[in-house]
């Protein structure tokens, strides 16, 4: 069985003015797989996630999604196509209340309001937010906010989601609930995930497979155990413990 991967990225580079911060980076993430992306600080992994979701143009590269070319399209048809995104720090509208957060996609989508509302609903109880819904997204902790726009990503049904740090600052007893979630999208709907953390062990609870990014490069990509005793790797994590003395 040899399926092609859901997001095939090749060569993809960013340049900022005279500053080169993603050199050539390959990647492909099969379908139906939660797929970890680490690395140290500055190593370009939120910047490859804003290139991915169309926020900046690719200074060279291509991405391909779905056998579709992407390359360079406006953040909104890439969403369209498929391709769902939170962000290090949740990006909520913070005057609405949390279940009016949810309908903006619905909204933008042009669902109707009852569906709509269903599906919002059935979602806030998924991420534990129900009791929360007439809140304003300001009055809610920072950790929650995070749930909330997680939760707002698959409002859209997404068939790949990317998280930047989604376990940071939520509590434990969420973070365990969260990756819940996670494998049981995965496992009952098929979805797909690339996830940027710094957290080991719920890694290598959900990721068949990591790659890692460091100076702007992939140096390693394989099963979180082969990641982790990869000599580059350590020696990648090396330099920054020296670099922070
Ligand atoms: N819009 C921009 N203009 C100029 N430089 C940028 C821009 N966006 C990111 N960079 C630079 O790119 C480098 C990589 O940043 P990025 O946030 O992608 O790394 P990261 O791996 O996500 O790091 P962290 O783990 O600290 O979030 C940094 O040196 C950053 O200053």
């Amino acid at each position: 069985m040899s399926m092609a991967p859901i997001l095939e990225v090749r060569g993809l580079r960013k340049q900022f003015g005279g500053s080169i911060v993603l050199n050539g980076v390959n990647l492909a993430v099969e379908e139906a797989s939660v797929h970890g992306l680490i690395g140290p600080n500055g190593a370009g992994k939120t910047t490859f996630f804003n290139v991915i979701n169309g926020i900046y143009p690719p200074s060279a590269g291509t991405v391909t999604f779905r056998r579709r070319d992407i390359t360079g399209l406006s953040m909104s048809r890439i969403a369209r196509a498929g391709i769902g995104r939170t962000f290090q720090i949740a990006r909520v509208f913070r005057e609405m209340s949390v279940l009016e957060n949810m309908l903006v996609p619905a909204i933008e989508l042009g669902l109707s309001g009852r569906a709509a509302r269903a599906k919002a609903e059935q979602l806030l109880d998924l991420v534990r937010l129900s009791h929360l819904a007439r809140s304003p997204a300001i009055e809610i902790s920072g950790g929650q906010q995070k749930l909330l726009e997680f939760a707002r990503v698959l409002m859209i049904e997404p068939s790949l989601v990317l998280l930047d740090e989604p376990f940071n600052g939520i509590s434990p007893i969420l973070c365990e609930k969260l990756i819940q979630v996670i494998l049981a999208l995965r496992q009952e709907k098929g979805l797909t995930f690339l996830l940027i953390s710094h957290e080991v062990p719920h890694l290598s609870q959900l990721c068949s497979r990591l790659t890692v990014l460091a100076a702007g490069q992939e140096i390693a990509d394989g099963t979180p155990e082969s990641v982790r005793h990869d000599p580059r790797v350590i020696e990648a994590y090396l330099g920054q413990a020296e670099a922070a003395v």
